[in-house]
């Protein structure tokens, strides 16, 4: 498909915004990330929405706070679930809306935290397979050391990030799903560089794609 055939095909479907997927290792400053370049959006006059996975809602809460007590299957279950639920509620309705969407957590961390996990990396896609695919997913990568420090300076948000051997596990496994990506894709590592930096980089590229605002 064209780049003007892949817009009008957007458009026909309700969608005039875009989806911009932000995954990474836990503490790799994704969350940090998500919050500047919404603000510079706005800033720049363009309706941006700051989203999260697990989300807020209902399965999102379970989910997020239950990685201790849901494990394997039964999570990878709970966050695709959360992920269909927040899609119908909000991030399809903001992109209805023409906003840029930044979603904190997508796909790509479920292809990686649920295949650590113990679940098939085939059942993992299956799972996913109906999720829109991000017009962008950008991931942020970090020095597993670097990490460890961050992690401890900031507290872990959950089962997987007590572990203290995730933050290498994590760095092999985004690898392989950024070798596998389908869609526009910009890989970022904040192990040196600040948020200002990271946020321009992102920022350009968004302005960059073909279905830009
Ligand atoms: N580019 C960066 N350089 C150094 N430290 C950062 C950077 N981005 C975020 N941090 C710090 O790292 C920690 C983890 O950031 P956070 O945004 O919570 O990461 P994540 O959402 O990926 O888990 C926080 O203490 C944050 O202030
Ligand atoms: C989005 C997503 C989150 N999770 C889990 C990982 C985390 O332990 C938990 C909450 O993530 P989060 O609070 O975003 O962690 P961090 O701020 O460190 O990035 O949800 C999955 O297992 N699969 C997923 O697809």
């Amino acid at each position: 498909m064209t780049a003007p055939d892949h817009a009008q095909a957007r458009c026909s479907e309700g969608r005039r915004g875009l989806l911009v997927s932000l995954d990474g290792p836990g503490g790799a400053g994704k969350t940090t990330l998500a919050a500047a370049i919404t603000a510079r959006l706005h800033r720049d006059g363009i309706a941006a929405t700051h989203t999260t996975q697990p989300s807020h809602g209902p399965i999102g809460q379970l989910a997020r706070a239950g990685t201790h007590q849901y494990r394997g299957l039964t999570l990878a279950c709970l966050v695709a679930a959360d992920r269909y639920h927040h899609l119908d509620t909000q991030i399809r309705p903001a992109l209805a809306a023409g906003h840029i969407v930044i979603c904190d957590r997508y796909t790509p961390s479920s292809h990686v935290l649920q295949v650590l996990d113990g679940v098939d990396p085939a059942f993992v896609a299956l799972l996913n397979q109906h999720a829109d695919p991000p017009d962008l997913a950008v991931i942020l990568t970090c020095d597993p050391g670097e990490l460890t420090r961050r992690l401890t300076a900031r507290g872990s948000h959950g089962r997987f990030e007590d572990d203290p051997g995730l933050p290498a596990l994590e760095a092999t496994a985004y690898r392989r799903v950024i070798d596998r990506l389908t869609c526009p894709a910009l890989v970022l590592d904040s192990t040196d560089s600040d948020t200002r930096s990271l946020t321009t980089q992102v920022v350009n590229a968004i302005k960059a794609l073909p279905s830009a605002p």
